[in-house]
């Protein structure tokens, strides 16, 4: 299966620009030869604009249908990214995944929101795991932040996910924390990593890029600058099995152990 990473310069604010930059990266990916398609986090106002609550999607209702639309139009899988969703009077960083037939195969709003950018006086933060089947294969989202919370992550290795996506939009000036992280959750989980953040810059921030794919053994397959990119890689799911017996983590961990 072929991997598309969208890395973007997301427009701060401009909703319509935004809609237009993810159709023509998902056709440029499709064209590509992509078979599954993933954009970075909130991709449709960028990480946060002071009116988000009117800018939001209400109920993912124009984003279900555009993702559904460009899934269908191009025989792609899309894991969406995340949106700024409203339901009622609360704001939700919501993901949902839609297979090429157009159907929406799983939500998930982020659940550690980043309390140092006030991330959780906007927002509502989820309450359930990511784990979706595409193609037989079991995977898993998280978002951002969600980065930085292992025991998050390997809920979703346990849950059987062979692969994670991450979309984001983590600043600068943390770099070398997004690609160790990333890198790290890969390898201690044994399985593949896809983590897409933004580029550009909104009034205040700049986003790292930086990209990247890493495979079950923490082998960086592809990685993305500081500029607009779509990362590709082939994965490879027989190599998981492979690495798992040879290092065998899962046989070996000791949870009888991991209670205070
Ligand atoms: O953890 C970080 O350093 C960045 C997280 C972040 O920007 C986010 O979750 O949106």
């Amino acid at each position: 299966m072929k991997i598309a990473a969208v890395q973007a310069a997301i427009a701060y604010g401009d909703v319509e620009k935004n809609y237009a930059l993810a159709a023509e990266n998902i056709k440029k990916a499709a064209a590509a030869g992509a078979g599954l398609v993933v954009l970075s986090e909130l991709w449709n106002t960028s990480f946060y604009p002071p009116d988000i609550m009117d800018l939001a999607d209400r109920d993912g209702v124009r984003t279900q249908a555009f993702l559904a639309e460009e899934a269908k139009r191009y025989g792609v899988h899309i894991v969406g990214g995340s949106v700024a969703n409203r339901r009622g009077d609360n704001l939700y960083n919501t993901t949902f995944v839609v297979n090429k037939a157009g159907q929406v195969i799983a939500t998930y709003d982020k659940v550690h929101l980043f309390t140092p950018g006030g991330e959780d006086t906007v927002f509502t933060p989820g309450d359930h795991l990511n784990v979706f089947e595409l193609d037989g294969i079991k995977m898993a989202s998280i978002t951002c932040y969600d980065i930085r919370f292992g025991e998050w992550v390997r809920m979703a290795a346990l849950a059987g996910a062979q692969i994670l996506f991450v979309p984001a939009a983590w600043a600068e000036q943390r770099r070398q924390h997004w690609l160790i992280l990333n890198q790290a959750r890969a390898i201690e989980n044994q399985f593949y990593v896809v983590a897409v953040n933004s580029c550009g810059t909104t009034d205040t921030v700049r986003f790292g890029g930086s990209s990247l794919i890493a495979d079950p053994w923490g082998t960086m397959l592809a990685q993305g600058g500081a500029d607009e990119t779509i990362l590709l890689a082939d994965v490879d799911f027989s190599i998981t099995e492979r690495i798992r017996q040879k290092i065998n983590v899962f046989r070996d961990r000791r949870p009888d152990l991991y209670k205070l």
